[in-house]
C-alpha cells in the first residue's frame, strides 16, 4: 500500500545557478515520479540556503546602486525563492509525469510559517546561506557589512542569519486538501516564509527557517508515514570525513541520539536533518525517517538503502 511521504529536497543539492538547478530538479523529478508511480502520496518541501542568499545579495546590490528604492527583507527573499524553486520543481515534475503518462496535478503552495518573536535564535545567527567564500573574503565582507560568517562542513565560509524554530504552518489546511485530492504538493519551501502573529493576523520577519525543522513539523501535522530528507550524500556518517568514518544504514532513534550527544553531526548542515529525523520517529512505532541522496531515494524506499531511522520496540 502507498505511503504518505514528505520529501525534503536540500537547497545545496539543487545547485548554485539556474542551469544547475534545472538539471538537478529534472533528476529529482525522475526519483519523485518513481515514488509516485509506486502509489505513494508525496508532499515536497525544499531548502533555499544558496538561493535565498543569491536573491538577497542581488536585490540588495540593486538597492545600494539605486536601481530599486527599497532594501529587500529576508521574508520577501524567502517568498521569491519559494516561487523560483517551486516553479522549477513543478515544471520538471509535470514534464516527467507527461512523459510517463501519469495523470497527476502538481501545485506549489507559498507557505507562511509562524515563529516566536522571542526565539533566542534572533540574537544568535546560525543558518548558513548563500555562496561559500574563503576566510579572507568572509573577513572582508564581515567588516564592510557587519554580516556574520561561519565555517560550513569543510566547504568554506558562509554568511549565517537567524533561524527561529517553526511553530505552526498557516496554510496547512490548503496543503492537506490538495494532497487528499491526490495532487503532488510543493509546500513550505525554504522552511516557509517566517511570520509572527500580529493581532489576529501575521507579519513577515527577517530570518530563514531551517527547512528540515519545518519538514518535520509538516510531516507531523499531515501524520505522514515517512519523512525523507534528500541531500548531497547517500548516508549520514559518524566520524564524518575522518579516516574511521562509518556510514549509518538502519539506525534506531536511541542510537542516533547517542551519536548526536557525541558530536558527530555538523551544526547548520547534518545536525538539523538528524534532529528532524529523531523528532519524527520518537515514540511512533512504524514511522521511518530517511536521510539519503536524491539518486538513492527510490532505492531507500524499495530496498532500504541510505540512512533509515526507526523507533525500536521496547
Ligand atoms: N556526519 C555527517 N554525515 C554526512 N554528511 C555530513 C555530516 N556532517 C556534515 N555533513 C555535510 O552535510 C551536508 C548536508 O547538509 P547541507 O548541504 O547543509 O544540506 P542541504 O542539502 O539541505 O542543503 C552533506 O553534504 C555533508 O557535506
Ligand atoms: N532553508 C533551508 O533550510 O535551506 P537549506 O536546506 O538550503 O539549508
Amino acid at each position: 500500500m502507498g505511503k504518505r511521504i514528505v520529501v525534503a529536497l536540500g537547497g545545496n543539492a539543487l545547485g548554485n545557478s539556474v542551469s544547475e538547478q534545472l538539471a538537478q530538479v529534472s533528476e529529482a523529478a525522475v526519483s519523485i515520479a518513481n515514488l509516485v508511480e509506486t502509489g505513494n502520496d508525496l508532499v515536497i518541501t525544499h531548502g533555499n540556503g544558496p538561493q535565498v542568499g543569491m536573491i538577497h545579495k542581488g536585490l540588495n546590490h540593486s538597492y545600494s546602486e539605486g536601481v530599486i528604492g527599497t532594501e529587500m527583507p529576508f521574508a520577501e527573499c524567502s517568498a521569491l525563492s519559494g516561487g523560483y524553486i517551486g516553479y522549477h520543481i513543478q515544471n520538471a515534475l509535470i514534464n516527467e509525469f507527461k512523459r510517463r503518462g501519469i495523470e497527476k496535478q502538481v501545485a506549489t503552495v507559498i507557505t507562511q510559517v509562524v515563529v516566536d518573536p522571542q526565539d533566542p535564535a534572533f540574537l544568535n545567527p546560525s543558518k548558513p546561506i548563500g555562496e561559500f567564500v574563503s576566510l579572507n573574503e568572509a573577513e572582508r565582507i564581515s567588516e564592510a557589512k557587519g554580516y556574520v560568517f561561519v565555517e560550513d562542513s569543510g566547504r568554506g565560509y558562509r554568511r549565517v542569519v537567524p533561524s527561529p524554530l517553526p511553530i505552526d504552518i498557516v496554510e496547512i489546511e490548503a496543503i492537506r486538501k490538495l494532497s487528499n485530492e491526490g495532487m503532488v504538493v510543493i509546500a513550505c519551501g525554504g522552511g516557509g516564509i517566517p511570520v509572527i502573529t500580529e493581532g489576529s493576523g501575521y507579519k513577515g520577519v527577517d530570518a530563514v527557517i531551517d527547512k528540515d525543522a519545518t519538514s518535520n513539523l509538516l510531516a507531523e501535522m499531515l501524520d505522514a508515514n515517512v519523512l525523507m530528507v534528500l541531500t548531497a550524500v547517500d548516508n549520514v556518517a559518524i566520524n564524518f570525513n575522518k579516516p574511521d568514518m562509518e556510514k549509518l544504514q538502519r539506525v534506531s532513534r536511541t542510537d542516533l541520539e547517542k551519536y548526536v550527544n557525541e558530536g558527530h553531526f555538523a551544526k547548520g548542515s547534518m545536525l538539523p536533518k538528524v534532529l528532524a529525523a529523531i523528532s519524527f520517529v520518537r515514540n511512533r512505532l512504524g514511522r521511518e525517517a530517511v536521510i539519503t541522496s536524491l539518486e538513492n531515494s527510490a532505492h531507500a524506499i524499495a530496498e532500504g538503502n541510505g540512512t533509515i531511522v526507526y523507533e525500536a520496540a521496547v
